[in-house]
């Protein structure tokens, strides 16, 4: 006190109360003070003591009143150093289990906040071995309604538990708590009866808007106390008097909070000025194995007791909020009572019958680092939990149901009903997706989707040694896939390497096919072989490089030394990754002046390749393909990588092996290209490729040659097949013909079953995404029949007509497949309206004259550009043409006169030219007073049709006559313009 003057915090000091209170008193007395540090005069000093003894008076004769000052309680003092606090604790009821070594200490801190309470169980427990150590969970309660109903929830309603206010021995001062006490730790009764499970201190709400930090002007009762799984029970069925308000979402929040915290043992550690109910913080490294495995036991039976998906959806958006708050406030270290407070804010509690809530105003002190730690402890705790974390790849392997989706992505069926719907398919939960639409909707939440086709053909599947080859292996040559982006010189290498010109044969310049060709090299004396798989680098045949790499020993990545890492370049790289397939690089094209061949190995080292030189294992050697510069060094390579891969196959064995191409061919029937990976193929065998059977009548190898046999890692062209098979089937050799056929058969059988299956999915979807297009009116289709050389070529095609935008004009494919245009097909496009289209391919005898009769269009190609430039122009065809506004000029008008229909703008053409019937936008300043159409235009008295600029003019409008001096008339017309494809 200095000259009768008295400063806050002594006075506060003096009558046992926090300064908080004290200035609260202040202001309800109209007493200037702003902080504890404020001084007032003696006279306001004694007005304040008269108060807070009046105030104590009223409250210990009606204790559920609550006043505002609150005097602190002398048995806590005692006990513990009082922390600044801003809640206090009522009860805590701690339940003690019957270990001897485990007495209940009698008291809680008394100046332990809601938020805090955690922690000070924390802390009792180590400081006093009176806690159980298994003890600590507290549990989030959820609230009474209100504020009277809260007595009764205190108590455990079916066990002779004490009463929070009767009967706790240890329980300090609770009933006669003079002030309103926000919080009570209500003192832990013993309770002998009860076995010595561990229990957990239970932190019970009273009140809703407590949960939620709002300042009703009602007290904050919060209370803590251990229950019993018996108590739990009990607590969590709902009473009748007490009914449980279905949770709100911030309610729900903290319940689902409460009720998958693993580690709720732990206390909060932060007291708060409003009454928030934070996720508590573990301090793990105190607890023990013990504890932990109690928890985690606790944990799953409460877990059991909440939607764990429902909790898991609330935490995420509890997170985004939090993220977003962080971002608005720019405050990143606000802790785990703002996190609460903020989203109670986020979504603020519906009115209560009294008043409503008041606005919460937002903490200012925040502890650093809290958040954050909240934050990882609460993905901790998830993982802990083993709850379905969200994939971030799947591989789908077939249509599958919504359902099925769902617990594949983890992700709620709704969710995905609601996205379907939004994209104008409807489905149900049973409904079965084909694959495309899963994909779709699995891409949609941000997963990778891989399908089961891509998988296998990525991957180097093919164990082609039997326990049997093992006895009988010796080496054979490596199959080396030439990789790269397009125009690297991947042809141009290999035609380098083979002394033939492949690529100036080709149309477009762009490789069509997979070729197999086979190089001797003379390597250390040695005559030595090279198979080469030669793969196109142009994106559309994505799916035709996955193949090579599958088969393949060695990658050979193709980098252009003066255009560097690409694209395909990185897709080239993460094949050969999948497959587990070495990698040498060739950097070409390095006679050229602007190669920079240190860039790329530079780049490439981004994508895990580093050099040898530079102390990696990726060999990379400079080459120029045009020179022949390095070749030879290259092949050296290729066969010391193939020496250390150890490649053996057994030649005695029957032919096992690839489909590399297949096609068919007008003279010679289908005709496969296979790769032998084992075995030896000869001509007479029975071969099963896929589903097809096959006798061998003819091989041809690479050179054109007929040859008899083929050892392991040679490819030949095979005559002789029933069918085409499919590229990328293995194929296998029978010693008897029937069991070949029959094998075949059933694949075939198989194979049917399987496709109708998706075909039955697909069309599901499809149809009923169709239909919700058709009610719209804006679904276009183009049909299409794509008949090509070979399916590779196919396959590049329809992957690139995929890419489309097909969001317009929907492209249908009704038939793809390799070999010649027949009548048939012509027959097909006529019947359904479509667009015939051949990819070097010809067309059979009468297919032309068909077509002409039919009047169905057949287009050929041999580029794959200008055939999908024809495509885009021929779905642009189907959109409505759109009306695009083409200028005519501008008059000014100069005079208004009134006539007997209205009023006459008389006018300037000051630009261009006015037409009558023309389309006007007339404004006035920045505004547009009309639109419409010109109705009469005149020259002097005489009806024009037009008037160019420089000349004066009549204007009339039918229904407008509001014109005025300076008014400025657009004269435009509209034109019809075709429209460009959008985007997806
Ligand atoms: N200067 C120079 N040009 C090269 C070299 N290698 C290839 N080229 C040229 O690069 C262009 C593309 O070569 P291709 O062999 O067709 O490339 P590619 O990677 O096979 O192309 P796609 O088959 O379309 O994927 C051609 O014009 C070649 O002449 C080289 O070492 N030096």
């Amino acid at each position: 006190m200095n000259n009768g003057k008295v400063r806050i915090y002594e006075l506060s000091k003096d009558l046992g109360l926090e300064n908080k209170d004290i200035l609260t008193i202040c202001e309800r007395l109209e007493i200037a003070a702003k902080s504890h540090s404020s001084t007032i005069t003696g006279e306001d000093a004694q007005r304040i003591r008269n108060e807070v003894k009046e105030t104590s008076g009223k409250l210990l004769s009606k204790p559920t009143k609550p006043s505002p000052p609150r005097p602190r309680k002398p048995a806590a003092k005692s006990k513990e150093t009082p922390r600044p606090k801003k809640q206090q604790i009522l009860e805590i009821r701690r339940h003690r289990p019957k270990s001897a070594t485990a007495p209940t200490p009698p008291t809680a801190p008394e100046s332990t906040a809601v938020d805090t309470a955690e922690e000070s169980v924390a802390e009792t427990t180590s400081s006093r071995p009176a806690v159980p150590s298994t003890l600590p969970k507290p549990k989030l309660k959820r609230p009474g309604s209100s504020a009277e109903e809260s007595p009764e929830l205190v108590g455990p309603p079916t066990t002779p538990a004490p009463n929070a206010e009767a009967t706790a021995p240890a329980k300090p001062e609770a009933p006669t708590a003079p002030a309103k006490p926000d919080v009570e730790l209500v003192g832990p009764p013993e309770r002998p009866t009860k076995p010595a499970k561990p229990t957990r201190p239970v932190l019970k709400k009273r009140d809703r808007s407590d949960a939620r930090g709002e300042d009703d002007g009602q007290p904050k009762r919060i209370e803590i106390r251990e229950i019993d799984d018996e108590d739990e029970t009990t607590l969590l069925k709902p009473k009748p008097e007490l009914k449980r308000p279905r949770p709100k979402r911030s309610d729900a929040l903290k319940e689902a909070e409460d009720s998958t915290d693993e580690d709720s043992a732990s206390a909060p550690d932060t007291v708060t000025e409003e009454p928030i109910l934070r996720r508590p913080s573990p301090p793990r490294h105190k607890r023990k194995p013990k504890e932990r495995e109690d928890d985690e036991q606790e944990q799953q039976k409460t877990t059991k007791k909440t939607k764990r998906r429902g909790n898991d959806l609330l935490k995420d958006q509890e997170e985004e909020i939090l993220a977003d708050l962080d971002e608005v406030t720019g405050d990143s270290n606000s802790n785990g009572a703002s996190a609460a407070l903020s989203m109670s804010l986020a979504r603020p509690p519906k009115p209560k019958s009294k008043g409503g809530p008041k606005p919460v105003s937002t903490p200012k002190s925040h502890k650093p680092q809290q958040r954050d730690g909240n934050r990882n402890q609460r993905r901790d705790r998830r993982n802990q939990n083993n709850e379905p974390e969200r994939p971030e790849m799947i591989t789908l392997r077939g249509g599958l149901s919504v359902h099925e989706l769902a617990n594949q992505i983890v992700v709620p069926e709704t969710e995905i009903i609601k996205l379907l719907f939004f994209k104008g398919i409807a489905t149900n939960i049973n409904q079965t997706l084909d694959v495309e639409t899963a994909k779709m909707v699995a891409e949609e939440f941000e997963i990778l989707v891989e399908t089961a086709e891509q998988e296998s053909e990525a991957k180097k599947v093919t164990e082609m040694l039997s326990v049997e080859d093992l006895e009988n292996l010796s080496k054979r040559p490596p199959v080396v896939t030439i990789m790269g982006h397009v125009d690297h010189g991947k042809t141009t290498l290999l035609d380098s390497i083979r002394e033939t010109k492949v690529a100036q044969g080709e149309a477009g310049g762009i490789t069509q096919h997979i070729g197999a060709y086979h190089v001797d090299v003379t390597h250390d004396g040695n005559q030595q072989q090279i198979v080469f798989l030669d793969t196109p680098g142009h994106e559309a045949f994505t799916a035709m490089r996955a193949r090579g790499t599958r088969v393949t020993d060695i990658a050979i990545l193709v980098v252009a030394a003066d255009d560097g890492v690409r694209p395909q370049t990185i897709e080239a790289i993460s094949h050969a990754k999948a497959a587990e397939v070495p990698i040498v690089v060739a950097i070409n094209k390095i006679d050229k002046e602007s190669a920079q061949p240190d860039r790329v190995k530079q780049e490439l080292m981004e994508h895990g390749l580093v050099p040898e030189e530079w102390g990696g294992e990726t060999i990379m050697v400079p080459v120029s393909a045009i020179n022949g510069d390095n070749l030879d060094t290259l092949l050296e390579m290729i066969l010391l990588v193939s020496e250390v891969e150890d490649l053996h196959a057994n030649p005695d064995s029957l032919a096992k092996g690839t489909i590399i191409e297949a096609n068919l061919d007008k003279a010679r029937g289908p005709v496969a290209s296979l790769l032998v990976q084992n075995g030896t193929l000869r001509v007479g065998d029975s071969v099963v490729a896929g589903s097809v059977f096959g006798k061998v009548r003819a091989m041809i190898d690479d050179r054109g040659d007929r040859v008899k046999e083929a050892t392991p890692s040679f490819a030949v062209e095979v005559l002789g097949l029933n069918d085409v098979p499919a590229a990328g089937d293995e194929f296998e050799v029978f010693a008897d013909e029937r069991e070949a056929r029959s094998v075949a058969d059933s694949r075939s059988d198989e194979q049917r079953r399987s496709r109708l299956q998706q075909a039955m999915a697909s069309r599901r979807v499809t149809l009923s995404s169709l239909s919700a297009k058709a009610q719209e009116g804006d679904l276009k289709e183009l049909n299409i029949i794509l008949k090509a050389d070979v399916q590779g070529s196919v396959e590049a095609i329809l992957a690139a007509l995929q890419q489309m935008p097909q969001n317009e004009v929907q492209i249908r494919v009704l038939l793809g497949a390799p070999g010649e245009i027949s009548e048939t097909d012509v027959d097909l496009a006529a019947a359904s309206g479509a667009v015939l289209i051949g990819f070097n391919t010809t067309l059979a005898s009468g297919a032309r004259q068909a077509a002409d009769r039919q009047g169905v269009d057949v287009r050929d190609y041999d580029i794959i550009y200008n055939l999908l430039d024809d495509i885009q122009g021929a779905m642009e065809g189907l959109l409505e043409p759109e009306l695009v506004e083409e200028p005519l000029g501008t008059v000014e008008v100069r005079a208004v006169f009134s006539v007997r229909k209205g009023t006459v703008a008389g006018s300037y053409v000051t630009e261009g030219k006015v037409t009558r019937n023309c389309h006007i936008r007339v404004r006035r300043g920045n505004d547009v007073v009309y639109q419409g159409t010109l109705d009469s235009l005149k020259r002097m008295k005489d009806d024009v049709k037009e008037v160019a600029s420089g000349f004066e003019c009549g204007i009339g409008v039918d229904n407008f006559n509001g014109w005025q001096e300076g008014d400025r008339i657009e004269a435009y017309k509209l034109v019809t313009q075709r429209r460009k494809l959008s985007p997806v």
